[in-house]
């Protein structure tokens, strides 16, 4: 669906040269949630804005739905904005135009009729979850109800892309996932591919499938969200995933507590890789064999890929019973695990 090549972007600033995108090549798939995360100053909104020239890219290519964005003039591109809704952090509403008015621009814009308009609007309202609100302006709406005029206004003319822009960053936790939920329930109703960026990992586990981590204006780390999760590379991808999974500083309190249970039966670690099949998988262990389980630590966080993450257990009872327990995990799931510890 989209298609990015050798993409950059260089500011000049008091007689200096900042590349604040540098020579970025990218495919985002249809239907695709695509997050990019990156901290402030790698070049993420520079990259967003680039995609509907609302920057000028010094150079590169941009296709979206097989249209050389980069190649089009004013009036073509004005036309092809309309392909292409964005969302905004501070919302950017028109604050003199009710809740109704503010949808409507741009299908006015677009030419449509004021019938048009009003049954377009009403089934947006209901969309993004407003009805009630339409005669309301933007100073009486709380963030996420104008984050979702942001999004009826950003879906009007159908566009086949969303590009948003740290469109939760302004919000409390709460209203952050309502909005995520928003946008996934948009993405699979209409099959809308998303960009996305964010600096925050959780937005990046909660919806996205893809994502591409940026720093100094360039894509150091991109994959699956799962794969960059379990096998991060660069630094900078580590220590985002650190803002879920936990720091390996958090190693020496796992030592602790292994030598703190280490009298009784085994310790075993459970890896947990896009689990969405063995959920169960502790009530099964324990009624299929004769041992008692233990949780003695963990951390599992769910992706759109399933669960993923660790978790240590005290298996207690007849060696044999914990063997065998250990190989159905080995040979039955799709849970890696490790003896980590044997008391006997
Ligand atoms: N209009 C501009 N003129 C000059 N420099 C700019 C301009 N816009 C961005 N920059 C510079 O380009 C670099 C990338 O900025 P950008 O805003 O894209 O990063 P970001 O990752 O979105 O960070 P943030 O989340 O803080 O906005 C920064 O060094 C910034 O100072």
């Amino acid at each position: 669906m989209i298609s990015i090549e050798g993409l950059s972007k260089i500011f000049a600033l008091n007689k200096k040269n900042i590349t604040a995108v540098d020579d970025l090549t990218l495919n985002i798939k249809e239907g695709e949630i695509y997050g990019v995360i990156g901290y402030s100053g790698a070049g993420k909104s520079t990259f967003v804005r680039l995609l509907n020239r609302l920057e000028e890219p010094t150079a590169g290519k941009v296709i979206i739905d097989n249209q050389e964005i980069t190649a089009l003039n004013t009036k073509q591109l004005r036309l092809a904005r309309q392909e292409i809704g964005m969302i905004f952090q501070h919302f950017n509403l028109l604050w003199s135009k009710t809740v109704e008015d503010n949808i409507a621009f741009p299908l006015e814009i677009a030419g449509a009729s004021k019938a048009e308009r009003s049954l377009r609007v009403q089934e947006l309202i209901d969309l993004v979850g407003l009805s009630g609100r339409e005669k309301a302006y933007p100073s009486q709406l709380s963030g996420g109800q104008k984050q979702r005029v942001g999004i009826a206004r950003a879906l009007a003319n159908n566009p086949k892309v969303l590009l948003c822009d740290e469109a939760t960053s302004a919000l409390d936790p709460e209203t952050t996932n309502s909005i995520l939920n928003l946008l996934m329930d948009i993405n699979e109703k209409l099959g809308l591919t998303i960009i996305l960026i964010t600096h925050e990992m959780h937005v990046i586990r909660k919806i996205c499938n893809q994502v591409a981590v940026m720093e100094q204006g360039k894509v150091v780390e991109q994959g699956q969200v799962l794969d960059v999760f379990t096998h991060p590379k660069m630094p900078v991808t580590k220590k985002f995933v650190e803002q879920i999974m936990g720091s390996s500083s958090e190693d020496d309190d796992i030592s602790n507590m292994i030598n703190t249970y280490s009298n009784e039966g085994k310790i075993l670690r459970l890896h947990f890789l896009g689990e969405t099949t063995n959920q169960a998988l502790i009530s099964e262990l324990a009624k299929k064999f004769d041992i008692d389980l233990n949780i003695l630590q963990g951390k599992i966080t769910q992706t759109q890929a399933g669960g993923y993450g660790t978790l240590f257990v005290q298996a207690k009872g007849e060696i044999e019973e914990i063997d065998m327990a250990v190989s159905f995990i080995q040979e039955e799931t799709s849970v890696e695990v490790e003896v980590i510890r044997d008391a006997n």
